[in-house]
């Protein structure tokens, strides 16, 4: 079978620290795969390893059957990362150019996709102002719209919607969920919010570097007999302690 991701077995370490270990994980395409787990699990380290942004100490992964990290696949993914890399002396628009230029982009697909991610993020009527004035939640938007610029196939979305309030979080997961039905796009989320976990199609619980449990949403909540999301996170990490 083709996976859009195939992570085979993978371990990393910082110093004797162990930070993944032994992860298998496969993701189709058109899914949204949501990693869940409390911090320092480990669920940033192994976004990175998938975008192609760090190595893997052991084990192989693959984005769309090509073994990361692969410079080819830079127009293939969007990354959003946990921090914001922006140019804040910059304004967003010129940020914006910025990305799109690194890109295979016409002059018209440029213009179009600033429009239309600028728009999604409710940026448009700020995009002449300099980053540095934009607020923390100005920037995650820039941010997120910097990540979907050059309509990748695939997008990674390190806690997309920290700091975003809830109405635009809202039409942000509308969206998201539009780009996976409507374009095949898959998804992977990092994230803290229990109802964000629950709008995934499949979710993996990540905790001291291993998947401590994987499956729908409904099938976590089954699992732990529980009926919320908050109550799969505590029940995981109580079971295992
Ligand atoms: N470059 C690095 N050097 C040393 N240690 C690191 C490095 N990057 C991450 N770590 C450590 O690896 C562990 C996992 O970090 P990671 O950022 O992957 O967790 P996380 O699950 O994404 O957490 P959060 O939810 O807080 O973002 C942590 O103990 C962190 O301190």
């Amino acid at each position: 079978m083709n996976y859009s991701i195939a992570i085979n077995q993978v371990s990393k370490s910082f110093g004797k620290k162990v930070v993944l270990n032994q992860i298998d994980l496969t993701i189709e395409e058109g899914q949204i795969y949501g990693f869940i787990g409390p911090s320092g699990a480990g669920k940033t380290t192994l976004v990175k390893m998938i975008v192609g942004m760090d190595t893997t100490d052991t084990g192989t992964i693959h984005v769309l059957n090509k073994k990361m990290p692969n410079l080819g696949l830079l127009q293939a993914i969007g990354y959003m990362a946990q921090s914001d890399a922006l140019y804040s002396e910059l304004t967003g628009m010129e940020n914006l150019k910025f990305f799109a230029s690194l890109y295979k982009l016409n002059k018209t697909e440029i213009k179009e996709r600033i429009s239309y991610a600028a728009d999604l993020v409710h940026l448009t009527n700020e995009l002449n102002k300099r980053v540095k004035a934009y607020s923390g939640g100005m920037k995650r938007r820039l941010s997120l719209a910097i990540a979907l610029i050059q309509n990748p196939k695939i997008l990674i979305l390190d806690e997309p919607t920290v700091g975003i309030d809830p109405e635009l979080r809202l039409s942000i997961w509308n969206e998201l969920l539009r780009l996976k039905n409507e374009e095949g796009k898959t998804i992977i989320v990092t994230t803290h919010v229990m109802d964000e976990a629950e709008r995934c199609d499949f979710v993996a619980m990540i905790r001291d570097g291993v998947i401590l449990t994987r499956g729908t949403p409904k099938e976590l909540k089954e699992q732990y007999q529980v009926d919320n999301f908050d109550e799969v996170f505590l029940k995981a990490g109580r079971n295992d302690s």
